[in-house]
């Protein structure tokens, strides 16, 4: 006869207490000085991707932080670095705190703080909420991409410029995501280099989407968004790169067909520069020359860097300021990129 058992959960082992979103913001509020930073950095990328701020975006930071102490360490220096330049440059850091990966690996600092597979998350929430906060009292603003739909709950509100990695590019879960986001959004083409998924994913972002989520006390709810128009492509390589002034000109007419903005944010790392921090400094130097030279459809870079170069695995003799996951520049080559980058500007204002 057939064994007929309960039908739920046949996969799931337990569901933990988590902290609601509602909590952890008010046990870690977005005082005015952070909230001055986001509203500031959230107007001046706007207003660059509309073309009213000739600066350049400078999106830029580890690939991941895995050390919320070392990422604070570099974004003192990034802070200072900034505002040295912020005639010309309108720099954000990058402080990815949830990695997509191609099959399995560690998920970043939500997912598991402790880098030992024990998953504390509601220590991972407070730890990222902890630093966004601490990095934008600074003046600094910060970006994160955005991966698990319910995370910009917790941390969204301190978040100045959210992205779409190259793996949801094409989820519908991911651009209802975007379309509710109080922030501008970078959409990157997907892994094999196609633009079609950002330029649809703009599209779909812009639209008001109705779905299922859930509410500041963690309870399911509807969410009707308003849509989200500002929105930019972030060419970020394929099978092979795609920042070169042809690809830049491809995804500008794309942009155009479609009715969009033609804004082009270049990320010079991953499949622009082969995860490879050496080639990852050309790239950068080579679309300095051309900003430098008048090429507008480049509103932004972004750039993968922390404070010693190249990568590590994760373990017990790590060394401090490497990122775990994709390599990344030195501070002092990043350092001299930055000064690179507004001197283009300054000369392709002439
Ligand atoms: C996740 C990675 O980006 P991509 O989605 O382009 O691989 C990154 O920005 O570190
Ligand atoms: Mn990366």
């Amino acid at each position: 006869p057939l064994q007929v058992a309960p039908t739920d959960d046949r996969r799931i082992e337990r569901i933990s207490p988590l902290i609601s979103p509602a909590l952890l913001r008010h046990d870690l509020p977005c005082d005015p000085r952070v909230a001055e930073t986001v509203t500031r950095g959230r107007a001046a990328v706007t207003d660059i991707l509309d073309g009213d701020d000739d600066r350049l975006l400078v999106v830029v930071g580890p690939c991941s932080v895995h050390d919320p102490d070392a990422a604070l360490d570099y974004a003192h220096r990034l802070a200072a670095r900034a505002e040295e330049l912020s005639g010309e440059l309108c720099v954000v850091m990058r402080t990815y705190f949830e990695k997509p990966r191609t099959t399995v690996g560690w998920k970043g600092l939500i997912n598991d703080p402790g880098l030992d597979g024990t998953f504390d998350v509601n220590r991972g929430l407070r730890t990222a909420r902890t630093l966004l906060l601490d990095i934008s009292a600074l003046g600094l603003p910060v970006g994160c991409e955005f991966l698990d739909p319910i995370t910009p709950q917790y941390i969204a509100d301190v978040v100045t410029w959210g992205s779409i990695g190259a793996r949801t590019a094409e989820s519908q879960v991911h651009r209802q995501l975007v379309s509710g986001l109080s922030m501008p959004v970078g959409i990157k083409n997907a892994t094999d280099g196609d633009i079609r998924a950002a330029i649809d994913g703009m599209r779909a972002a812009a639209a008001s989407h109705v779905f299922m989520g859930v509410n500041a006390d963690g309870l399911a709810g509807l969410v009707t968004t308003t849509g989200n128009p500002d929105t930019h492509v972030i060419l970020r390589g394929g099978a092979t790169p795609n920042y070169s002034a042809a690809d830049v000109a491809a995804t500008a007419d794309g942009l155009r067909a479609a009715g969009l903005p033609e804004r082009v944010v270049v990320d010079a790392s991953h499949g622009n520069s082969g995860k490879d921090h050496v080639r990852q400094a050309g790239v950068v130097a080579e679309l300095a020359e051309r900003i430098a030279t008048g090429e507008r459809a480049v509103t932004g870079l972004m750039m993968e860097s922390f404070l010693e170069a190249g990568r590590q695995e994760l373990g017990p003799d790590m060394v401090r300021g490497r990122s775990v996951t994709d390599a990344c520049m030195s501070w002092g080559t990043t350092d001299e990129l930055l000064g690179t980058l507004a001197d283009a500007v300054r000369r392709g204002r002439r």
